[in-house]
């Protein structure tokens, strides 16, 4: 039994999150938002989960790591500033950082690797995603995280062999590339496409999410399991036992 603290609590995943620790044997520590005192709630809780805004992270890793406490980092958008202040807190604390906390996406994701892996570069690789109208960062943490696993198949990075937001005269497909497209609307809570297109045959694999409680019973999961971790970045996979 844990104490989780929640930052983003009034947020739509700070909802799902408290109705799921209250299904879980862990305690909810209570939850702050922008202007709330991270190093209080770290104080007060056994391990912190983090679903708020790029802006919040170092501060909110700052906390933890004053605490001796791990974290479970969901928020998406992050740029290589933020990846380098996990890579910093991870050296004293367990971190989880990923873009999405779902059973069926992080099984998606290996799916794509050994996919990517078989079949060669000149299968091209697009990565579609749809979520609702209030989501702000594009493409979705989770298509990057496809993308990495795709480019991992392939054995190449996918920084550089990215291509997202085509518009007006693009020229054609740059070989090898990983696409990204995002498309915004409604209420949808998460849907991913990886379109793996060859010479007349065209492999898809998908995950619709139909509910963010999803995210929120991974993340805390993922958070009563950081519990008690040597210091290090974790992923996902490492809840699960996958390699
Ligand atoms: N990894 C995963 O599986 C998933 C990741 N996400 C990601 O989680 C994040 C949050 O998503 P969602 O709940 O839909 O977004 P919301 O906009 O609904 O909620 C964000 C919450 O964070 C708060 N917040 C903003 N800035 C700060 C700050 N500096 N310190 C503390 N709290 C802050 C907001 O408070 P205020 O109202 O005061 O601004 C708000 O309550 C996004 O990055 C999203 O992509 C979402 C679902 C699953
Ligand atoms: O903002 C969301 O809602 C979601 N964000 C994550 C992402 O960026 O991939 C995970 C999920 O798809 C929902």
């Amino acid at each position: 039994m844990a104490r989780i603290g929640v930052i983003g609590s009034n947020g739509r995943m700070g909802h799902a999150l408290a109705q799921a620790i209250g299904d879980s044997e862990h305690d909810d520590a209570g939850g702050i938002d922008k202007d709330g005192d991270a190093g209080q709630l770290a104080a007060n809780s056994d391990v912190l989960v983090d679903f708020s805004a790029p802006s919040a992270i170092a501060a909110n890793l700052d906390a933890a790591r004053s605490a001796g406490i791990p974290m479970l980092v969901g928020t998406t958008g992050l740029g290589p500033e933020e990846q380098r202040k996990i890579d910093a807190a991870a050296k004293d604390i367990p971190v989880l950082q990923t873009g999405n906390t779902s059973l069926g996406v992080t099984v998606l994701a290996h799916l794509v690797r050994e996919a990517a892996s078989k079949l060669g570069p000149e299968w091209d690789i697009e990565i579609v995603e749809m979520h609702h109208r209030m989501k702000v960062d594009a493409p979705s943490g989770t298509a990057l995280l496809l993308g990495e696993a795709a480019a991992a198949g392939r054995g190449i990075a996918l920084d550089g062999n990215r291509e997202s937001g085509r518009d007006g005269h693009t020229g054609i497909r740059e070989s090898g590339a990983i696409g990204f497209a995002a498309l915004r609307g409604g209420t949808v809570a998460g849907d991913h496409s990886v379109i793996i297109a060859g010479e007349q045959e065209r492999l898809t694999l998908s995950h619709q999410a139909e509910d963010r409680m999803i995210f929120a019973r991974g993340a805390i999961r993922a958070a009563g399991w950081l519990i008690g971790r040597e210091p290090g970045r974790y992923s996902m996979n490492d809840v699960l036992g996958l390699s």
